[in-house]
Parts: C-alpha cells; structure tokens; sequence
C-alpha cells in the first residue's frame, strides 16, 4: 500500500501537556493528534490546542480530531490552529468533511462489513482513511483490529491505526504496509497520560520495522 517510501510517517494522538509534545516531537513524530472531543480523557479545548500547536516546529503536522461536532466547533478549532489537518472519527457524512474547506483524514471503524473501498469512493478528496477499531465511544480504545479486513486496492493513503504499541507496531508495519501509523493509548503510561519512553520506543519501532520492509525489498 506505500510503494512510494520506505518511511512511514507517525502521528502521535492525543495530548494534552507541553512537555508530551515536545516529547513526542523529538521520539520523531511527524503529526500530532489534538482531540477536540469533550467526552475524550484526552480532550482539549480549541484555545489549548492552539497553545500546543505552537509548540510544533516545521514540518511536524497539527491534526485537530473531532466527532460529529458542529461546523462551528470545527471553526473555533480551525481558528486557534489555523494550518491543522482535519481528522473526522464519528459518523459525520463526506459533505460534512468537505464543508470547511481543509485536508482531512477520515476515520473508519473497521469491524467485520464495512466496506473501505466504498469508504473511499464516498470521500475522493480524503487525505487518507484511517483505519481504527470499532470500539465504544467511537476510538482511542487500545483495541486492534484484523488486518485481513483492509481489501486490496484501497485507492488512497491509508493510516493504521487502533491499539498499536512500540511491540505490535513492526507486524502492523510489515503486514499492512500503511502510509503512515496513529497511536494514542500505547504510548501512555495511564489513561490520557503521554509516556516519553514509549513514544521513543514506538518510534523507533516503525524505523526497524521500515528497515525489515527495506530489507525484504531488497531481496525479491
Ligand atoms: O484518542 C481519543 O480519545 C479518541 C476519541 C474519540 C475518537 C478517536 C480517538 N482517538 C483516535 O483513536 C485511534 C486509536 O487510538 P488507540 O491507539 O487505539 O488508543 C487513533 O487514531 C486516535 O487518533
């Protein structure tokens, strides 16, 4: 699914202290989750992303996360972080997606049925899809998913995402071959807390394992 590179991107989701970004940026994270879901342990107001985006030096990518908010909340949220990418996790439909006029992720909440490539077909101007576990309270749940459910031929950049850690992350690497890769509750050390060892750890395993899918090229 990533023919193009062998380095793939991280996204780091949310947090919510300054010293959890700053930690996550020099782990090697490329994108940072902020969760603007009130019934989130991780949740953060609009006012207090815009404080941590600005903590981000270039080219790591802010992502403000909502779930079925309002068009207003998107824009109060797009206001205090005005170069975020949009990452949309509920039920929200494709012109929903569209309306604010940004990039955005859409979030799929694979379970046995869901059919990614009409996903796809239903969101052309999706960045990606992102794919997580159908848990309750719509993600963030430490919960994987069977990877043999992602069909072949999705025609866009795919993010895994969905209970990954700094030791399932190599096989979800090898085996999907995503674009890029979203943790939240695998690099905590409580619920809602960052843990600067295990984003480090966690960053360093998507490099081993980018290392073995090189290496694995390179011999067929
Ligand atoms: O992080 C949350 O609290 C959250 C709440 C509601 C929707 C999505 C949420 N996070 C996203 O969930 C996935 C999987 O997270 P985990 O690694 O399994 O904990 C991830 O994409 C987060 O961005």
């Amino acid at each position: 699914m990533n023919p193009l590179t062998p380095r793939t991107r991280i996204k780091i989701c949310g947090l919510t202290r300054e010293a959890d970004v700053d930690a996550a940026v020099t782990a090697g994270a490329d994108a940072i989750g902020f969760v603007l879901y009130p019934k989130s342990p991780r949740a953060v107001t609009a006012a207090r992303a815009g404080d941590l985006a600005r903590r981000l030096p270039p080219f790591v990518t802010p992502v403000l996360l909502f779930v079925n908010a309002t068009a207003d909340e998107i824009a109060a949220g797009l206001a205090a972080v005005p170069q975020a990418l949009l990452q949309f996790h509920g039920d929200e439909p494709p012109e929903a997606c569209t309306a604010p006029g940004r990039p955005y992720l859409r979030a799929a909440r694979m379970a046995p049925g869901v059919d990614l490539l009409d996903l796809a077909a239903r969101h052309p101007s999706a960045q990606a899809l992102l794919l997580d576990a159908h848990v309750e309270g719509y993600g963030g749940g430490g919960k994987a998913f069977d990877w043999s459910l992602i069909p072949p031929g999705v025609p866009c950049p795919v993010v895994l995402s969905g209970g990954l850690n700094p030791a399932s992350v190599i096989d979800g690497v090898m085996h999907v071959r995503p674009w890029a890769v979203d943790v939240s509750s695998g690099v905590e050390s409580a619920k809602g807390i960052k843990d600067a060892a295990l984003m480090h750890c966690f960053c360093q395993a998507v490099r081993e394992a980018d290392a073995r899918v090189a290496q694995a090229s390179a011999g067929t």
